[in-house]
């Protein structure tokens, strides 16, 4: 099978698959009040994360058998693990667990594919605004908006991509619930004319759409939290790079999986 059309084959699957797990998400978001619990690392964590994730695990063992997943709940309850395969997927069930407790809509499900260290397919799904990406380094990236609960129809999609930004002009994108000095410090570098806030990895969506320019990211997060947002954003045109302008990469086992700081760019050059 060509690249194409494996990529081809796989978004399809994995934009059916997190519609699937954002109905599961959107049952605890719709049903209630939602109980938290703290997790070792003190964030936390809901029913929703956890359902979304078995349907998640389950699905792609399906789709990809013998695909190795790291996952955030498996990865807090029993460790990561201590190798990077070669190729291998990264899920956050919930991404932006606290903006689903703020019950304000932006939360994601996420599933990146990570080949040789770099996100080269991923898939972007919120739940609560019907609105999915997909990409492929291959295939290019698209979005849609759909109704709640619905997996969208292929003329749902639109093509994205990344847009050139005048240097003096720019569009910054920054954590709603998770600011640090160091990212403050970095956007006052910049000639940054407007800023936006977004929870959870809609701000990588945000870039890839040419909403924004850019997204640093000084304060911590976990591989599984940007794969599927950085691999959309690559195949948007844009960039996810370390802030002296290294590539970004995956697979660091010896941290535990762990990010350092990073950039997300619109188009450049
Ligand atoms: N102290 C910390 N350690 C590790 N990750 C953290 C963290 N504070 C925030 N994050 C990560 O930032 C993500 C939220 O990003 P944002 O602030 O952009 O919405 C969280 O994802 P979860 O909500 O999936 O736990 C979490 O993984
Ligand atoms: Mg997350």
């Amino acid at each position: 099978m060509s690249d194409f059309a494996r990529d081809r084959r796989l978004l399809d699957a994995l934009a059916e698959l997190s519609v699937e797990a954002g109905r599961a998400i959107l049952d605890v978001y719709e049903g209630g009040s939602i109980e938290a619990r703290a997790k070792d690392d003190r964030s936390p964590v809901t029913d929703a994360d956890e359902r979304a994730e078995a349907i998640l695990i389950a699905g792609l063992d399906k789709l990809m058998p013998g695909v190795p997943v790291i996952a955030e709940e498996a990865s807090s309850r029993d460790g990561v693990r201590s190798d990077a395969p070669p190729a291998f997927l990264l899920v956050d069930p919930l991404d932006g667990t606290r903006e689903f407790l703020a019950k304000n809509g932006e939360f994601t499900v996420n599933i990146g594919y990570v080949e040789n260290g770099e996100p080269v397919l991923g898939c972007v799904f919120a739940p609560a605004l019907g609105a999915l990406w997909i990409g492929s380094i291959a295939l290019g990236a698209k979005a849609a908006r759909a109704g709640l609960r619905e997996i969208p129809s292929s003329d749902a999609y639109q093509p994205i991509a990344a847009r050139h930004a005048a240097d003096a002009a720019l569009c910054a994108v920054a954590s709603r619930s998770h600011s640090d000095p160091t990212t403050e410090e970095f956007l006052s570098t910049l000639n940054v004319a407007s800023r936006r806030s977004a929870g959870s990895s809609l701000k990588f969506c945000l870039v890839a759409e040419g909403e924004a320019d850019v997204y640093p990211r000084f304060g911590p997060t976990m591989e599984w939290d940007t794969a599927a947002g950085h691999a959309v954003l690559a195949a948007a045109g844009g960039a996810v790079l370390k802030p002296d302008g290294s590539p970004f990469g995956y697979g660091k086992a010896e941290d535990g999986f762990r990010n350092g700081p990073f950039v997300a760019w619109g188009a450049r050059g």
